[in-house]
């Protein structure tokens, strides 16, 4: 579904530049829910955003749902949804009509996008929402909404950038189980960022562990976990004893905010 060889980003020019993702190389299987997951600064949401065509890559290529990320963005748009950490929610106007808008401008007719605005609203259990702007919302309900915006056109592949940041531990739990239901009900491929272990763990299927724009751990989180000597290591440990550092535990800002 995925398949990333020696992807890299470099930001700025020569005396200033900062590498920010070093030859990225790593595959994923159709249906799997694949955890991006490093210190501040490891080069995910930069890895992301390369993999979504949203930055063009300094160096190496990537094929994303069957299409070149370099040869043919637009393919891959059409496959992918994305769900940026500071979302896709407007506001002022009801939701339910800015999905159909939206819909509309994947090229669906006035009625099939009211329609899909309505069947992506009822999977994701927001349809009683669907006349409230954005800015009436609680974070769970909004996030909803941006997932609701990321699946209108039935990508094949969600790349979601820290889809619960800021949520409390309920709503976090509401949001995995409707991750697990796109895989499972839909054959969604995921490939999330997030800074919670206890998420990564409890999720999804495989990690890649990025520090300073590298790829230092791939496998199951039960893999990694084994592969810390002693072999009971907990997540936050096999972070730390990749990393060598402790894995962040205060509350990460959203980027819009900063
Ligand atoms: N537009 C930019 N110009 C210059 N440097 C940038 C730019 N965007 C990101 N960087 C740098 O690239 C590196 C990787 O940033 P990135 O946002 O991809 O990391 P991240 O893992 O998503 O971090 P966080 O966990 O804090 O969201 C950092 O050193 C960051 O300062």
């Amino acid at each position: 579904m995925i398949k990333v060889s020696r992807l890299g980003k470099t930001y700025g020019k020569a005396g200033a530049a900062v590498d920010a993702v070093r030859d990225l190389t790593f595959a994923v299987d159709p249906g799997e829910i694949i955890g991006l997951l490093g210190p501040n600064g490891a080069g995910k949401t930069t890895a992301m955003r390369m993999l979504t065509t949203l930055l063009p890559p300094t160096s190496g290529t990537a094929v994303v749902a069957g299409h070149d990320l370099l040869a043919d963005p637009v393919g891959v748009r059409r496959r992918i949804g994305y769900v940026a950490q500071s979302g896709a929610t407007g506001y002022g106007r009801p939701l339910g009509e800015e999905l159909a808008d939206q819909a509309m401008l994947y090229g669906m007719s006035r009625r099939e996008a009211l329609l899909r605005a309505g069947e992506v609203m009822e999977l994701l259990g927001i349809a009683d929402l669907a006349p409230r702007a954005g800015e009436t919302l609680s974070g769970g309900q909004r996030r909803r909404f941006d997932l609701a915006f990321g699946l209108l056109h039935r990508p094949s592949a969600l790349f979601l950038d820290e889809p619960s940041l800021g949520l409390d531990p309920g709503t976090r739990a509401e949001l995995w189980h409707l991750v697990r239901e796109l895989r499972e009900d839909h054959g969604v491929t995921v490939v999330l960022s997030t800074h919670y272990l206890d998420e990564a763990d409890a999720l999804c299927d495989r990690l890649l562990i990025v520090d300073r724009g590298t790829l230092v751990a791939d496998g199951s989180p039960g893999e990694l976990k084994s592969r810390v000597p002693g072999g009971t290591a907990t997540l936050d440990e096999v972070f730390r004893w990749l990393t060598g550092r402790k894995a962040p535990k205060e509350e990460p800002q959203p980027k819009a905010l900063v």
